[in-house]
């Protein structure tokens, strides 16, 4: 095995499923030949545990023990200097901390922004775009210096025509213009190479700024999920980023250009007539306090925007995503009224927003007008005493009006910038938000001892979202490697849980869950859950086609051949009915797997957890019955998966029950009954015995 064989390491944070190559003859399928071909030759790290048999009849490869490094690397985008880190780490101790072995740089998505005013959280934001930022700084400077000239050569052009004494002045004003045209030019060059600079640096901020979101939501524990609603997170990740990304950037670079001209320009005013500037800067001040006001109500009530579009946003996504659901109960016009009424919410807060941008511009426009008017009056009374020449008029008008232009691109950069910080104030939560559990730290366990044994003892436990019911009181459970256990119990009673547990989905209250006698809070969940494979009973499958479903089980999906995912598939007994569609293995399956039917999707789950080999098992028997066909299909395959592996197995089949090695009763709380399915059921007054005579197990 070497590092090179896994290449893509060093991708940045995976979005999809993998590259569409799989099945081409492009790199992707190279890389996973090669791979192969190196784990056939003897590499290090050969399957210690169960399904080792299966995994060479697969043609797979165990993964090197202790071997971190895919799953960090990837989900980090980080550079992939996990390699070498991970490759030691199997080698060492029994137990190894996994993020000292395989450190993450994913710096460049976590803005450490914590602590930090929301001006500085923004300016974070762009800094590693300061070069271009810089630059386009400076091309401003240059076309505002020009543009902000025009008026004073203007002016002079003016006195040359109206008070040369001998009346020849085309030799200087054709000098004059030709200077000025050159001038106009050089601006108009600046001016365009600025508008490029801020508007990719713009493009690249939002994306890193979605990026960051997206990275810090997947971080993020099970419980914020069940208390988190999708669409909210998916209009955070769409609308308020945008609106982020656009306060930052093109409105940065026109609030930038207002400023500058504004400053100029009012610089100007005093040198060509400092007392008329006094007289028509008077007016600032009051414009000043009502844009401070109008900024902080504009501010409220984007915020408040914002969420209204996230619950709307929410409601859609939610049935829109089920609605086969909807359709079932007749329920389309309901819904349509429902998201009316948000919308409709929306846009009473549009309203609002665009009664007090009408008062502001109003204003605003209202008071350019009259600076405009007043330079005339006082100008006029300047000009009849001779304090001032025609010249100097036209120039001081002019700058009044580009201040006046200025001053109004400066409000509504200021009003934009406070509508990006109101989005901004929920993407900030999301950012700095500490998962409740750890992510991917802790120890991993030497795969060469690595048995696989879970024992749970006296877990208490409930879950985050509902504190006060409880799910597990005492709870213990031991299953011994490499042994199948089936676990049966009413309806509610917590089996799922113990599956979610086990993934570290969620911590216990108190007592521990260990896998080879270690607490599994001590170990790296994404090293725990590596180690596991799952099986439900609705498997969820991705929008994408057959192949990358079944790849997707893989540590790396991109350097998996189309002869591996055939393989485990033909175990799986996939093959025929994958082969009976015209796209075989490039068929696409639909969202969430909507276009095959249950027992179809089953044997594509069963396929994925045997590409993924795990040591562990944890299987969600069906409950509804498949027909006789499918059924021996699913079980066939389910009973080749189980092979060699430390088996947890929710079961509703009687002959899984009879089958299992031992049968563990959950009831309120904890397990009440252990053995075999003849021992318990011998028991005269036993749990078990009650429940086979209460419950319908399929008796397949
Ligand atoms: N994410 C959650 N947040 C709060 N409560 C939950 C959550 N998931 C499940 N529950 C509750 O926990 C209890 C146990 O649920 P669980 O799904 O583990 O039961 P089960 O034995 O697998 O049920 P079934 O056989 O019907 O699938 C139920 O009362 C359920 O309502």
């Amino acid at each position: 095995w070497t590092p090179s064989a896994r290449a893509p390491v060093s991708r940045p944070l995976p979005t999809g499923l993998g590259p569409p190559r799989l099945w081409g003859a492009g790199p992707g399928a190279l890389r996973g030949a090669g791979a192969a071909r190196c784990w056939a030759s003897g590499c290090p790290g050969g399957d210690p545990g169960g399904g080792a048999g299966l995994a060479r009849l697969l043609g797979l490869r165990a993964r090197p023990p202790g071997d971190p490094r895919l799953p960090r690397a990837l989900l980090s985008g980080g550079p992939g200097g996990g390699a070498r880190a991970g490759g030691e780490a199997w080698r060492r101790g029994p137990a190894v901390p996994a993020a000292a072995a395989a450190p993450r740089d994913d710096s460049r998505l976590r803005p450490a922004a914590a602590g930090r005013s929301e001006a500085q959280k923004l300016l974070g934001l762009a800094y590693p775009e300061r070069r271009r930022l810089a630059a386009a700084v400076g091309f401003l400077a240059v076309s505002s210096v020009i543009t902000m000239s025009a008026p004073f050569f203007l002016g002079r052009i003016i006195d040359i025509i109206y008070t040369s004494p001998t009346g020849d002045y085309s030799g200087s004003l054709t000098r004059l213009c030709l200077t000025l045209s050159g001038m106009f030019l050089c601006g108009a060059a600046a001016n365009a190479i600025r508008v490029y600079l801020m508007q990719t640096s713009g493009q690249r901020i939002v994306n890193r700024l979605r990026a960051s979101l997206f990275s810090s939501v997947l971080r993020q524990e099970v419980a914020f999920f069940d208390k988190t609603r999708t669409g909210e997170l998916i209009n955070r990740l769409s609308s308020d980023t945008a609106l982020l990304g656009r306060s930052l950037t093109e409105n940065l670079s026109d609030g930038l250009r207002a400023g500058a001209q504004a400053s100029v320009g009012i610089g100007m005013m005093f040198f060509v007539s400092p007392h008329l500037a006094t007289f028509v800067l008077s007016v600032v001040p009051p414009i000043s306090i009502l844009a401070v006001i109008y900024g902080r109500y504009l501010r409220k009530l984007t915020k408040l925007t914002q969420d209204s579009l996230a619950q709307a946003t929410q409601l859609a996504e939610e049935r829109i995503g089920n609605i086969r659901t909807v359709r079932a109960f007749g329920k389309e016009m309901t819904e349509i009224e429902k998201y009316t009424s948000k919308v409709d919410f929306v846009m009473q807060l549009a309203r609002k927003e665009a009664i007090a941008r009408a008062g502001f511009f109003g204003a605003t426009g209202l008071s350019g007008n009259l600076i405009v008017l007043s330079v005339l009056y006082k100008g006029g009374l300047l000009m009849g005493s001779a304090h001032m020449t025609v010249g100097e008029l036209s120039s001081f008008l002019m700058y009044a009006f580009w201040v006046g232009l200025s001053i109004g691109g400066l409000s509504s950069f200021y009003s934009e910038l406070m509508k990006g910080l109101g989005a901004g104030g929920r993407l900030w939560e999301l950012l700095e938000r500490k998962p409740g559990l750890p992510f991917d730290e802790g120890l991993t366990l030497n795969e060469k001892s690595f048995q696989g044994a879970l024992e749970f003892k006296n877990v208490h436990f409930t879950y985050p979202a509902r504190p006060e019911v409880p799910i597990f009181q005492d709870f213990s459970l031991s299953i011994p490697s490499g042994s199948v256990t089936a676990l049966v119990g009413p309806s509610g009673s917590g089996k799922s849980t113990v599956v979610s547990l086990l993934l570290r989905l969620y911590d216990p209250l108190s007592g521990t869950i260990s896998l080879d006698g270690r607490d599994i809070r001590q170990l790296n969940p994404v090293w725990l859950r590596s180690k596991i494979g799952t099986v439900s009973q609705e498997p969820v499958l991705f929008s994408c086609s057959i192949a990358e479903n079944i790849a997707y089980g893989a540590e790396d999906p991109s350097a998996v051949t189309p002869e591996q995912v055939e393989r485990v598939a033909e175990v799986a007994n996939a093959t025929a009915f994958i082969r009976s569609f015209p796209q075989g293995f490039s068929t696409m399956v639909g969202e969430k797997g909507v276009l095959l039917s249950g027992g179809q999707k089953q044997r594509i789950a069963i396929a994925r957890a045997l590409l993924k080999n795990p040591r562990i098992l944890l299987l969600d028997e069906a409950t509804s019955a498949l027909d006789a066909e499918n059924e021996y299909l699913v079980q066939e395959a389910l009973d080749r998966l189980m092979e060699g592996r430390t088996v947890l197995i929710i079961a509703h089949r009687l002959s899984t029950i009879k089958n299992a090695n031992m049968v563990a009763v959950l009831d309120r709380g904890k397990i009440i009954e252990c053995g075999n399915h003849d021992e318990l059921l011998a028991k005269p007054d036993g749990i078990y015995r009650k429940l086979m005579n209460k419950q319908s197990f399929v008796s397949a």
